[in-house]
């Protein structure tokens, strides 16, 4: 399978109203915002300011009121297979096992079975699955679950990986580890990523650039750019730079 060369996304102006009864909210109001090519992006905001209505927007799952989301210079009309979307509940198949359920999206792809097979290796392999490769779902813990649907996602090989919250459920040790998981996975094999969180640590720990966004309306409120090195070790997140940076972004989010 081939990797889409257009992952470039951009947000033009666009605004998403919903009708409640008599009722009309703004949930986003003409938010402008361009990703680069493999730039990992993290969305951060109070409750409510719109970060999953863009989301979906970019997933083709909603639409815009008014406005463009544009992927690759085309207007995004539905969902599509060049964007892998993680949400943070885990949506696998219970009744597949772990290979199984990253193989499927290559099996809907048309993908032949021994090319699905060793694809299906590759990615849980990167997120440290293989011991795990013929369990069930149920048996897994709730950083496996997501790991899977990380390795899934990614083995369809989408350009853009969409992600909302997904590790808002675990611990916070287990959350460290997937961050750190994740951007291993993101150094190995490059993709564009915007990535919803309620969490300023690890909206910072992960992005190139951090997008605050505001509430009522939903609208970009500022942007941090992240120039901390990779790989991105404990040591960086016990780092004064890091420190900076969060309370650039906390105070962001919190006085607006
Ligand atoms: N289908 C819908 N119908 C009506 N209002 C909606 C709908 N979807 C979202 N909204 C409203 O739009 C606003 C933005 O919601 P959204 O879920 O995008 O925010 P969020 O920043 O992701 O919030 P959270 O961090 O709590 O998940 C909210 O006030 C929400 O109530």
């Amino acid at each position: 399978m081939s990797t889409a060369t257009t992952a470039r996304i951009a947000v033009r102006d666009v605004s998403r109203h919903f009708t409640v009864g008599r009722e009309r909210f703004t949930a986003l109001d003409r938010v402008t915002l361009d990703i680069a090519d493999n730039e990992f992006v993290t969305l951060v905001g109070p409750s409510g300011c719109g970060k999953t209505t863009l989301l979906n927007i970019l997933a083709g799952l909603d639409h815009p009121t008014s406005g463009d989301a544009l992927v690759g210079g085309e207007p995004v009309r539905g969902p599509g297979p060049g964007r892998g979307v993680i949400f943070q509940q885990y949506a696998l198949f219970p009744w597949l096992t772990v290979r199984g359920n990253v193989e499927f999206g290559l099996r809907t792809a048309g993908v032949g079975r021994r090319e699905r097979r060793e694809r299906a290796e590759h990615f849980i392999r990167l997120v440290g699955l293989e011991q795990f490769a013929d369990a069930l779902p149920k048996t897994l813990s709730g950083g496996m679950k997501q790991r899977c649907a990380i390795a899934r996602a990614y083995a369809v090989n989408p350009s853009i990986l969409l992600m909302d919250e997904p590790f808002g459920a675990l611990d916070a040790l287990t959350r460290v580890r997937l961050q750190e998981q994740l951007l291993d996975t993101w150094n190995a094999e490059r993709r564009t990523v915007v990535f919803v969180t309620h969490d300023v640590d690890e909206a910072v720990f992960l992005a190139n650039r951090v997008i605050v966004m505001a509430a009522r309306p939903g609208r970009v409120f500022a942007t941090v750019d992240v120039d901390l090195p990779h790989p991105r070790t404990e040591q960086i997140r016990l780092s004064p730079e890091f420190a900076a940076l969060r309370n650039r972004v906390w105070q962001a989010v919190h006085h607006q």
